[in-house]
């Protein structure tokens, strides 16, 4: 009887990334950057691997660490602040971790805070004795408040939270946090951060130990050139042989330049891979030093 696709099997990877949401889209671009491309079937909540046996699966962000406990899924790409949520009620319950962050992705991030009324004083943790705060992370929050030594009662809340103190179901909050915006739009005001989130990869405590794992090790292979490359620059341009010592000290953050003699003619050509920002003052800095025909070109990755 042949497989289904989406029953896969253990020679094929899968990923649960959030079908829609905050890291529906960056989650998918940095996996097409890898080289991953898919069939998506009908129902577009399963995507079949073409390029590579690695395939994805759509759901809800909050579904995904237990898709790798159950080992449904291999790997996923989810908020730390999800993952630390539910690995501390799974030790807690169980004893023991069953996914890990392997990467950390450098997009979604935010931090998870307490927000108190805007017209009060923060004096401290000690402060929130006594008072209800209404989050969807309590297990974060309760490990905080034991680890403060404060007993404050928890609201738990699936959403919306930070309407709770307007609707007298608490005083304070415990949410996610990024531009304070609706913080602000709700008369709250950050005070303490119990964790700071990005979006990352996780899997399995344990490495894979049957075909999966030469998949899971060229991804991350792939994945760690193109993070690693993201903010890089190819920076391209010719000088005089004389302005060269001018012009190295403009590249503190380049792996040793390249310094090519230039075919018939007196000046250099030199090329430098440059993991700073390249800015504009930047280049005007090197042009003004005697750099000519400044090119400055993306990296897309780079196996080292
Ligand atoms: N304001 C923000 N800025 C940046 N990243 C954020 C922000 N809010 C949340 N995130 C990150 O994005 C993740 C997904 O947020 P989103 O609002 O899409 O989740 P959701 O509503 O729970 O989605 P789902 O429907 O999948 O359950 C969060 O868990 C967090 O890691
Ligand atoms: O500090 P800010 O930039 O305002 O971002 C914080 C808000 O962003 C998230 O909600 P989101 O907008 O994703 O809506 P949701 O509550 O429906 O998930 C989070 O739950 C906060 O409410
Ligand atoms: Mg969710």
């Amino acid at each position: 009887m042949s497989q289904s696709p989406v029953q896969g099997g253990r020679d094929r990877l899968r990923i649960a990334i959030q079908k829609s949401g905050r890291l529906a889209d960056p989650a998918r671009a940095l996996l097409t950057s890898c080289g991953l491309s898919w069939r998506e079937s009908r129902d577009r909540l399963f995507c079949y691997g073409e390029s590579l046996p690695i395939d994805l699966l759509l759901v809800r962000d909050d579904d995904i660490p237990g898709l790798i406990r159950d080992g449904v899924c291999d790997l996923g790409v989810v908020g730390r602040n999800v993952l630390a949520e539910q690995d501390i009620a799974l030790r807690r319950d169980q004893g023991a971790s069953a996914f890990r962050e392997w990467r950390s992705l450098g997009f979604g991030g935010c931090r998870l805070s307490i927000a108190i009324p805007e017209t009060w004083e923060w004096s401290g943790a000690a402060q929130l004795a006594g008072l209800r705060i209404a989050t969807s992370y309590p297990a974060i929050l309760g490990d905080w408040l034991r680890e403060q030594g404060v007993d404050a009662g928890v609201v738990e809340l699936s959403g919306s939270v930070e309407i709770a103190p307007k609707l007298g179901q608490a005083d304070a909050i415990c949410d996610l946090v990024s531009s304070g915006a609706t913080l602000a739009a709700n008369q709250l005001k950050p005070t303490v951060t119990l964790l700071e989130s990005e979006a990352v990869l996780a899997g399995p405590v344990k490495p894979f130990e049957d075909s999966r794992a030469a998949l899971a090790e060229l991804l991350l292979r792939r994945l760690d050139g193109v993070l690693r490359m993201r903010h890089s620059k190819l920076l391209m341009f010719q000088a005089s042989r004389e302005a060269v010592p001018g012009l190295l000290p403009l590249l503190p953050d380049a792996e040793s330049p390249t310094v090519m003699q230039i075919d018939g003619g007196d000046g250099l050509a030199l090329q430098a891979l440059c993991h700073g920002a390249v800015t504009w003052q930047r280049l005007e800095e090197l042009k003004r030093a005697g750099a000519r025909g400044l090119l400055v070109l993306p990296v897309e990755g780079m196996l080292a």
